[in-house]
Parts: structure tokens; C-alpha cells; sequence
């Protein structure tokens, strides 16, 4: 069975998202703007011969129509990082700030660590969390070449994550992008599809219910906790998010993001969720040209005692 069958009762236009969902996906580079300027990378990719379209709807962002994002001077530099469209989108949604503390639960290999690390001008502290030591390695050698400094690295397991280890307890946003079925990246990957099993998608609804439920706890009071996925199972995306929602101290907000994007779904398969799941976000690869994609934001509740300004701290880890 092709997994993609299950969802022709969601998207507006079946062969439009099936189509979509066949064709390769173009290669993308973000611009590292703690290095250089998008009008600089511009430049920089003419006197290297490298062709390259912009995005419109954001001009940091860069298509490679021969592929090889990291096979230019540029990239060496750390001007540019390879990074798919869908996937800048949940630091849009966290909006980090300079000064602040961010958790990034499941980072590696860091293309939105060193996205967020970049939102914060490289000021204040990211914790990059995964609990794959070998992928870690890959982020290590990311934030490296792309010059952010305001990074650490932990390898727990982001369930029972402890802050022991930081001069901290609490962070003001933290970012789950969770480990997933994996479906919307069938465009890059068409193996995702073959290997699928719904005994799998249930295992890591599992892990994605604690990751974002320990985020949620690990998160200040009116901080700001992001959940993302690259699959359309709504098992692992509203069904996990009601799941939170029931159990911690957090609800969900609306937010924009510039692309067109469909709302959460509230019924699944005989489950019925939260009505304010459709709060949450869902990118269709018909709709923009792009990979799937899930994005979801929640407010933590509780007595806050700071504006939700940005902050002025001491790196402290
Ligand atoms: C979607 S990938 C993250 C991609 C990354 N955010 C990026 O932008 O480059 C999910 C990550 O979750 C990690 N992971 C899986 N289970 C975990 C757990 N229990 N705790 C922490 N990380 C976990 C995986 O090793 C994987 O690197």
C-alpha cells in the first residue's frame, strides 16, 4: 500500500498532490547572514558559474537547479547551508531573539539550530540536543563551518532531557522538529514510501507525545514551544499535539507563515482532537512546489514574570 492513499480525503486535489508528490525536489541553500548577505551570496554564486532562482517568498533562500548544494566556494565558506524550503519554516514560527535561551530538542544535523543561532544574531544561547551521537557530529561540523559560537551540544535523550548540565532551568523557546514517518520527503526520498508501516508511524507517535511534552515543562512560563514533522500522519501531528495539550500546561496559537498552508484536521481515522488544532499548520507539495511539511505553535501557560521581550543575558552554560 502506498501510504500517500490515506490522505486523498484531505488535500483538495487529488492528482495535483499525487503529481507533486512524484517529482524530485529542487535543491535549496539558505543564506548564513552571520557570514554574508544574500546579495552577496548572489555574487558570489556569478563568479562561480553556480545557476541559481530565488524564492519568492523569502530572499535569503536560493534554488540550485543543477543540485549540489554544498559543491561551491560559497558553501565552503559557510555562506550558504543546503536546506529545503518547508524546513526554514519552524524558526520562523519559534522567532527566536537575541539574548534569549532556546532549546532545539532534536537538532541534528543542525540545519535549524544554525537557522535559529542566525535569527539571534549569534547572542544568547542554543542548546542543540539529539540523542544520536554520530548525527550530532554532522551538527557539530554545521554550526562550525557556518561560524555560530552562541551553541552547545547535549546527547540526551530529549524525553527525560535534564538541564543539570546549564547554569539554567528553563529556556524561552524551545523547538521540536521530531523525528517522523517522513512521508513529505518523498520528493527527495522516494524510499520513505516503501519502508513505511503504520506499527511504525504508532512507535514514534510514542516519542514525539514526551519530546514535546517535556519541552512544554522545560519552557518558561508565556515561552513559546514549536512542533514540527515532515509527514502528513495526522497520528504523529494533531493526534500528538492533542495529546499534549490534555496532559501539560500549554495551548495552541495562531501564527503566519508565507506560504499557503491548509489547517489542522480535528478527526482521524474514528479519533476526534481539540478543536484548536486547526490552529496548526499543514504544507500540501502541491501547494507551493515544495516538500510536505507540519508546523505547530503553543504558548506555555503559568504565571510569566518578563514581558516576552527579547533579554539581555550572559551566555550561561
Ligand atoms: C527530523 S530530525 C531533526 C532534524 C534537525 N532538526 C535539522 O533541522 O537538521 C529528528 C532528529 O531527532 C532525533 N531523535 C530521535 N529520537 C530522539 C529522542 N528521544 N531524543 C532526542 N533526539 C531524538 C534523531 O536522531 C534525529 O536527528
Amino acid at each position: 500500500m502506498n501510504p500517500l492513499d490515506r490522505y486523498e480525503s484531505l488535500v483538495d486535489d487529488v492528482d495535483a498532490f499525487r503529481a507533486a508528490c512524484d517529482r524530485p525536489l529542487p535543491s535549496v541553500v539558505r543564506t548564513n547572514r552571520i557570514a554574508a548577505t544574500p546579495a552577496r551570496v548572489r555574487e558570489a554564486f556569478d563568479e562561480a558559474g553556480v545557476a541559481y532562482e530565488p524564492v519568492d517568498w523569502h530572499d535569503g533562500l536560493f534554488r540550485l537547479p543543477d543540485g549540489n548544494p554544498g559543491g561551491n566556494w560559497p558553501y565552503v565558506h559557510g555562506w550558504t547551508h543546503g536546506q529545503e524550503e518547508v524546513s526554514v519554516l519552524p524558526a520562523l514560527a519559534l522567532d527566536p531573539q537575541p539574548g534569549e535561551r532556546v532549546w532545539d530538542a532534536c537538532a541534528a544535523p543542525g540545519s535549524k539550530t544554525t537557522q535559529i543561532a542566525d535569527a539571534m544574531d549569534d547572542e544568547g544561547t542554543v542548546v542543540a540536543n539529539d540523542n544520536n551521537l554520530g548525527r550530532l557530529s554532522a551538527l557539530r561540523h554545521n554550526a562550525e563551518r557556518l561560524g555560530i559560537t552562541n551553541s552547545i551540544v547535549t546527547n540526551q535523550d530529549a524525553r527525560n532531557f535534564s538541564t543539570k548540565p546549564l547554569a539554567f532551568d528553563e529556556f524561552d523557546r524551545a523547538l521540536v522538529d521530531a523525528p517522523c514517518s517522513c512521508e513529505g520527503t518523498c520528493r527527495k526520498n522516494p524510499d520513505v514510501l516503501d519502508q513505511w508501516t503504520l506499527d511504525h508511524v504508532h512507535a514514534v507517535a510514542g516519542i514525539q507525545k514526551g519530546v514535546l511534552a517535556r519541552a512544554v515543562q522545560a519552557t518558561r512560563p508565556g515561552g513559546v514551544v514549536v512542533y514540527s514533522t515532515c509527514t502528513f500522519a495526522p497520528e504523529e501531528n494533531e493526534a500528538v499535539l492533542d495529546h499534549v495539550l490534555a496532559s501539560e500546561d500549554c495551548e495552541l496559537v495562531e501564527f503566519d507563515l508565507p506560504l499557503e498552508t491548509d489547517p489542522g484536521v480535528t478527526e482521524w481515522d474514528g479519533e476526534t482532537y481539540d478543536e484548536s488544532v486547526t490552529r496548526t499548520k499543514r504544507v500540501y507539495p502541491h501547494r507551493n512546489d515544495t516538500g510536505g511539511f507540519f508546523c505547530a505553535k503553543l504558548r506555555v501557560g503559568g504565571e510569566s514574570d518578563e514581558s516576552g521581550d527579547a533579554v539581555d543575558r550572559e551566555v550561561a552554560a
